[in-house]
């Protein structure tokens, strides 16, 4: 269970998250949904210790990321920022991981064939494609069974095959009675993928609720997005006449 409670966030003047509270349960997939620039990333950075807060808590089972005893093993994260060592192989870069986690080596190679990796493996990071880069990114989430999964455009540069896998992890993952939270900008991969909707525009919630909720008396998600969120485009068309 993940416990956000009354977390602010500013960068200088700005105030990049704004008094944010909401709780993400186990057995669903919660989409965590605002445009460019909401604040997503500044919570889910906050969340997994990257972060400090102005204010509020962002609480993990209970607890701060880093007071976790086992964190890899409690919460897998996907986020954008520091990569794996370029000169290293994928495979490597995991069983070191494994290793400095007191992983068992062999679950190396189970997240490996779970997100379709298992036969680039052997190569070199440096020379890995974006969606390469982005299934050791979710082998690495995966590595510790966690419980919780927290990742931030996970099908971000994946082809057809890879988020297929991915949509699956995740149905299975809430299947189970675990949690997860999920980040895209994709209302489509949303609309497959997730049960429930967290919507975050300003760095303010607009919106907590089940995904047929959200989108109740709109032609699709998207729609019930904008309605949600402001339509940059409906701006330009009333009148700033940009173009
Ligand atoms: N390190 C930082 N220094 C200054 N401002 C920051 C920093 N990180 C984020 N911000 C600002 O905080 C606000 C929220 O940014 P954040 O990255 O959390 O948004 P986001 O919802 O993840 O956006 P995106 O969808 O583009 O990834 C933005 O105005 C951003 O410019």
């Amino acid at each position: 269970m993940i416990e956000v409670t009354g977390l602010t966030k500013r960068y200088g003047r700005k105030t990049a998250v704004d008094d944010v509270g909401f709780t993400v349960r186990p057995g669903l997939v919660t989409g965590f949904l605002g445009p460019n620039g909401a604040g997503k990333s500044t919570t889910l950075r906050v969340l997994l210790g990257l972060d400090r807060p102005d204010g509020g808590t962002a609480l993990i089972d209970g607890r701060r990321y880093r007071d976790l005893r086992h964190p890899l093993r409690t919460v897998g994260a996907l986020l954008d920022g520091a990569g794996p060592v370029p000169e290293r192989r994928g495979v490597d870069h995991l069983t070191w991981m494994a290793r400095s986690n007191r992983i068992p080596r062999r679950r190396v190679r189970e997240v490996l064939e779970l997100v379709g990796l298992a036969d680039a493996a052997g190569g070199r990071v440096k020379g890995y494609s974006l969606g390469m880069r982005q299934r050791l990114g979710l082998a690495a989430a995966l590595l510790g069974d966690p419980e919780i999964l927290v990742l931030d455009e996970p099908v971000n540069g994946l082809d057809p095959d890879g988020i297929r896998r991915v949509r699956q992890l995740l149905r299975d993952h809430a299947a189970a009675g675990r949690t997860v939270l999920l980040s895209s900008h994709l209302m489509a991969e949303m609309a497959g993928t997730a049960d429930h909707a967290i919507v975050i525009t300003g760095g303010r919630i607009v919106a907590d609720a089940p995904l047929d909720d959200i989108s109740a008396g709109h032609p699709s998600l998207e729609a019930a997005f904008f309605a949600l969120t402001g339509d940059p485009a409906a701006t330009d068309q009333e009148g700033e006449g940009r173009w």
